[in-house]
């Protein structure tokens, strides 16, 4: 029986080069992002397991014993290795009364919650009593990973529950990180759950979750940058919604319907991806004017690739044309389709520059903030270390 209140966050991401080449082998850059989803665990009622995430409008509580039995009905024989089955999720379905095909993001998020709670649960431990919240900083469906953040922080908090990883935190600390060894399990959880809500994510996004820091991602491989420069970002949010899913599945579509025109392409972006780590590497701790030039020209290259792909949106090029009127270089960052652009702040930018295209740019409709990048990943902490800025996130739930 889970006894203590505790709280799990992840940050959420920004890619800088390689989304949806990604998810076709090729090389991502990204760095974790200031901005968090937090989850609070607390003892539930016996045989009662509650989930409330507000930023979805879902508030649910069920019977353990339900639970269980329904999972030993569908998922008799569970494979870990394998997709979420159709027939797994369609029986999810059912027991919640999601429409079949739903795609809406409360119905996406509880799909997720329930399925990973109960794969978790059957395979290390018992479906567990526990009342559950999530909310986040990160806007959803904007291409900041906040559904990989989600995955992330449930595989933690569930995986913990269960007792698969242990509870690092001691009596009187206010956070703790787990061991390389459940970071990686924590990761692989949060892949699953990232599967119910996208269909074939690459693994980019959990990782960073899961990790923190700036990485490169590569089929499953991960290596943190050897030195990442302070980098300063500006972030947009151009509040065009889209659906990761339906964006990676149309990129695929297009390659399947233009080999020998897309492949080049993703080909590209690999190379891009590649060229940009090396500069990284290579670039001092705090980078002088004279070596953004190139970083520009990458994000300009990049984005024409991606609207190749046609995972552009006229609000990514109005962002594009704003920030170039300002002499500054952006990219859409995440699944595109609209959500969220980048833009690079070369430290010769002056200050009146920087707030005459933020001006511009909420001209718009769109909201933008300068952002640090490089955040820690999964994090324990103790419910009472929380900051009032946080705890306002979950009063308003
Ligand atoms: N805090 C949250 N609470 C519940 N569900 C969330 C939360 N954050 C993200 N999600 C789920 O993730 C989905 C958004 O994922 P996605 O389309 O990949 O966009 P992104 O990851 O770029 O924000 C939402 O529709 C929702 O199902
Ligand atoms: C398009 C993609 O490369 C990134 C998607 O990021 P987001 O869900 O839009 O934050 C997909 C993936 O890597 O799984
Ligand atoms: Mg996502």
């Amino acid at each position: 029986m889970w006894a203590r209140e505790l709280a799990v966050s992840a940050p959420g991401k920004v890619i800088l080069h390689g989304e949806h080449a990604v998810v076709l082998g090729k090389v991502a850059l990204a760095v974790a992002l200031d901005l968090r989803t937090f989850l609070r665990l607390r003892p539930g009622a016996e045989g009662r397991l509650s989930v409330s995430l507000p930023g979805v409008g879902v508030r649910r509580s069920w019977d353990t014993p339900g639970l269980r039995a329904l999972w030993g009905r569908i998922a008799a024989d569970f494979d870990e290795s394998k997709s979420p089955s159709v027939e797994e999720l369609d029986a999810l379905r059912e027991f919640t009364g999601i429409a079949a095909g739903a795609s809406a993001p409360d119905s996406l998020a509880t799909l997720a919650f329930l399925y990973m709670c109960l794969a978790i649960s059957s395979k290390y431990g018992d479906v567990p009593s526990v009342d559950i919240v999530v909310w986040s900083e990160l806007p959803t469906g904007a291409g900041l990973g906040s559904s990989a953040a989600y995955a992330v922080c449930l595989a933690a908090a569930l995986l913990m529950v269960c007792g698969a990883i242990s509870c690092p935190l001691q009596e009187g600390e206010s956070t703790a990180r787990w061991t390389e060894e459940e970071l990686a399990l924590i990761n692989s959880w949060a892949f699953r759950g990232e599967r119910v809500i996208h269909g074939n994510p690459s693994g980019v996004d959990n990782a960073v979750g899961t990790w923190g820091g700036a990485l490169r991602y590569q089929a499953g491989k991960i290596t943190p940058l050897k030195r990442v420069p302070t980098l300063r970002i500006l972030l947009t949010n151009t509040k065009v919604p889209r659906s990761t899913k339906v964006l990676v599945a149309g990129v695929k579509e297009k390659i399947l319907k233009f080999p020998a025109i897309m492949n080049p392409v993703l080909d590209s972006i690999d190379a891009i991806s590649q060229e940009c780590q090396s500069v990284l590497e290579t670039m001092p701790a705090n980078p002088s004017p004279e070596h953004y030039p190139v970083l520009e020209e990458f994000f300009d290259i990049n984005q024409h690739h991606l609207n190749v792909l046609g995972v552009g949106h006229p609000s990514l090029d109005r962002l594009c044309q704003v920030t170039a009127s300002h002499r500054l270089h952006s990219k859409l960052t995440g699944a595109g389709g609209g959500g969220c652009g980048i833009t690079l702040l070369p430290p010769d930018t002056s200050p009146l520059a920087v707030e005459a295209a933020k001006e511009d740019l909420c001209a718009c409709g769109f909201e933008c903030w300068e952002t640090k990048i490089g955040a820690p990943g999964v994090t324990l902490h103790s419910c009472s270390s929380l900051s009032a800025r946080v705890l306002h996130g979950l009063a308003q739930s």
